[in-house]
């Protein structure tokens, strides 16, 4: 299976079970991994027949920005929804961190996967 990746995206959201957390935009970082078959794009040498990382990472951004979940799950299901549904992405692995959520760690957060792969 191929893949097309993004590592270490920053995002901008509200997101947060506490009432500080609803005030203000924290920073989270998204890591996908999206199946797609690169042979054609390849072939074509054509970006219309890729999956455009670009175009993915600016809609997650844009999704983020406009949403105002409690949990980290509920915003990576919705990050997987749309893209499925937005990009024609059969498989995706995504992961969301929340850097410095807790003490001791760098960040935390969750990896979902929908679809199937290839
Ligand atoms: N599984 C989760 N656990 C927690 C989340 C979450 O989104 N998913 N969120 C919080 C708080 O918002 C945290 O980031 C700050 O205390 C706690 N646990």
């Amino acid at each position: 299976m191929d893949t097309v990746f993004i590592r270490a995206l920053g995002v901008e959201s509200i997101i947060g079970v506490h009432a500080w957390e609803r005030r203000l935009k924290q920073r989270l970082t998204i890591d996908l991994d999206l199946a797609w078959n690169t042979a054609a794009a390849a072939a074509d040498d054509d970006l219309s027949e890729a999956l455009d990382y670009a175009a993915v990472a600016a809609r997650v951004q844009s999704l983020a920005a406009a949403e105002s979940c409690h949990l980290l799950e509920t915003l990576a299901e919705r990050m997987a929804d749309t893209l499925r549904e937005e990009f024609g992405v059969a498989w995706l692995r995504l992961r969301v961190s929340k850097p410095g959520a807790v003490a001791g760690a760098a960040a935390v957060g969750v990896v979902i996967e929908r679809g199937q792969p290839g």
